[in-house]
């Protein structure tokens, strides 16, 4: 398994609310159609490991490239005066062109075909910084975007789950865990929009291309993350664990403080 996939990652499209029980949680508004933001391809990083160790950045700096083999080890930032929130996801990672399909033209069946496989990621976000820009009318995209705030893991290819190749709305399970314990452990049956159904969507809209990564919305039980926290998680198939990842929180170096706008 690699982390070559992050390398042609063009964009990462991810949907808002997408879990009943999330948006409940945050006192959120269900919305009458699905919804999209986008977090840039700075913010990947991928777990440290034996075989991959911290990549050394220039002085002070939070991101400095992919390595060649498309891995970014290293911790999660906490931007000063922020509070970060984890949300566990299931990842799609696209193989195909799809632009501009019809809900009769794209179906369950259709995503398997679309995509060359799945990762499991977190979809950081600063929910302070969110909170005023939603009060205020202004955009996401830093609450949603510092670096750092996309930990993702290593590809699953689709082989891996070709059983359920008609329909993987109800074959995966995600979890995770801050400093072992379990805050968030739910199944990918639980999406409002289905997979099938957030492909063809955003292709109305933003067409995908290969290698573009979709993130699929998280379920409850999103909480805050500090520096000096490890939070882990996990992606099942079924009672199979595909997947684990883990990473350590650190406070964000440079000048940066979050400041009301
Ligand atoms: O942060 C939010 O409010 C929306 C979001 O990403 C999710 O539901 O996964
Ligand atoms: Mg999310």
């Amino acid at each position: 398994m690699s982390y070559q996939y992050l390398k042609r990652a063009r964009k990462i499209i991810c949907i808002g609310r997408n879990y009943a029980a999330h948006i409940k949680e945050l006192n959120n508004p269900t919305p009458k159609q699905p919804f999209f933001f986008l977090k840039p391809s700075s913010s990947i990083i991928t777990p440290i490991s034996l075989e991959h160790e911290k990549k050394s950045l220039p002085n002070n700096s939070s991101f400095h490239g992919l390595n060649d083999d498309g891995t970014n080890p290293g911790p999660i930032y906490i931007p000063r005066q922020t509070i970060v929130n984890h949300e566990i996801e299931l990842a799609l990672v696209m193989d195909k062109y799809i632009s501009n399909v019809t809900s009769e033209e794209f179906l369950a069946s259709d995503v398997y075909d679309a995509i060359s496989g799945v990762a499991l990621a977190l979809d950081l976000t600063a929910r302070n910084v969110q909170d005023e820009a939603k009060k205020k009318g202004l955009p996401w995209s830093i609450g949603k975007g510092f670096d750092t705030f996309l930990p993702i893991s290593q590809f699953i290819p689709k082989d891996v789950f070709i059983k359920d190749k008609e329909d993987l709305q109800n074959a995966f399970r995600v979890t995770c865990s801050v400093n072992g314990e379990l805050r968030q452990d739910d199944s990918t049956r639980l999406m409002l929009n289905p997979l099938h159904k957030i492909i063809q969507h955003i292709s109305t809209m933003i067409s995908l291309e290969p290698g573009d990564i979709i993130l699929t919305g998280t379920p409850s039980g999103v909480g805050p993350i500090n520096p000096a926290d490890e939070i882990s998680g996990e992606l099942y198939y079924h009672e199979d664990k595909l997947v684990d990842m883990k990473f350590s929180c650190e406070t964000r170096p440079g000048p940066y403080v979050y400041r009301e706008t």
